[in-house]
């Protein structure tokens, strides 16, 4: 495990957790839900960025180390996307952008097709392109071949918590992509980024699970914990499910009666 790391966009990171600024009752615990967590990687709303100077600026709260993942929450388009990235990079918050192109407003389901476009543009601007995606593989590919980062497959809805409803699709992008694959929104326990982790995705993304805990900087360090764990079981070769039981040790040499 010493070396293995995750490499995004050239840059070599030792944590697969990235994380989110949303929801938080207090956004001042962010430091300490960064600590807790060991996470790289952070998200930022583009539109929760103030830039004027007020004390309500979420930016004051995340430590200059962070990789900022700005994201282009509220575009309807890959236009919108487009533009609030560019608009992210002028501000300097650097050329990492996560594309969320959402016109659903009941599931928030992301426009693949969209998102396909606002990627293409962005990859050839320069960015660093990792786009939340529904898991489609025939939508993973064309986005690798027109220059994501990484792919960041739904596990469920945002905000809901309920786990990797996703888990089949999901597999099969873990299987065929060659770019990094973030399993990205639903992921409600820890449990089901381990789960994540062992069935070989690259890293998860978890906002609201840690935001609305009850201890958030605990929960950070959960995730850390079972990223950590899922990770370790699936370099060391989950075993095989079988149907019918097998005796775990011999059956040979009873006591004879
Ligand atoms: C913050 C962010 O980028 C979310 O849109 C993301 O998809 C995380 O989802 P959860 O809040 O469900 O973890």
């Amino acid at each position: 495990m010493a070396r293995d790391l995750l490499t995004i966009g050239g840059v070599e990171l030792k944590s697969r957790l990235l994380i989110g600024t949303g929801k938080f009752n207090d956004d001042s615990i962010i430091p300490e839900v960064i600590n807790s967590s060991e996470s790289q990687v952070i998200t930022v709303a583009m539109r929760r960025v103030d830039f004027t100077t007020s004390q309500e600026n979420i930016m004051k709260h995340i430590p200059k180390d962070m990789i900022l993942l700005p994201n282009t929450s509220g575009a309807r388009t890959a236009e919108e996307a487009v533009r609030i990235a560019r608009l992210a990079r002028a501000a300097g918050m650097g050329n990492w952008i996560k594309i969320e192109v959402i016109s659903d407003q009941k599931y928030l389901l992301p426009d693949n097709y969209e998102t396909i476009k606002a990627t293409e543009v962005l990859a050839n601007e320069g960015f660093i392109v990792l786009p939340y995606m529904s898991p489609d593989l025939m939508v993973a590919k064309k986005l690798e071949e027109v220059g994501a980062a990484a792919v960041m497959p739904l596990g469920a809805p945002i905000g809901t918590n309920r786990g990797l409803k996703t888990k089949e699709l999901i597999q099969i992008l873990i299987d065929e992509c060659k770019k990094p694959v973030i399993v990205d929104a639903g992921i409600g326990k820890p449990s089901q980024a381990c789960e994540a982790m062992e069935l070989g995705a690259d890293a998860v993304l978890v906002n609201t699970a840690i935001a609305t805990a009850g201890d958030p900087v605990a929960m950070g360090e959960a995730f850390k914990s079972a990223v950590h764990s899922g990770r370790l079981a699936y370099l060391s070769g989950v075993g095989g499910v079988t149907t019918h039981a097998r005796a775990s040790s011999p059956l040979t040499g009873f006591l004879q009666m």
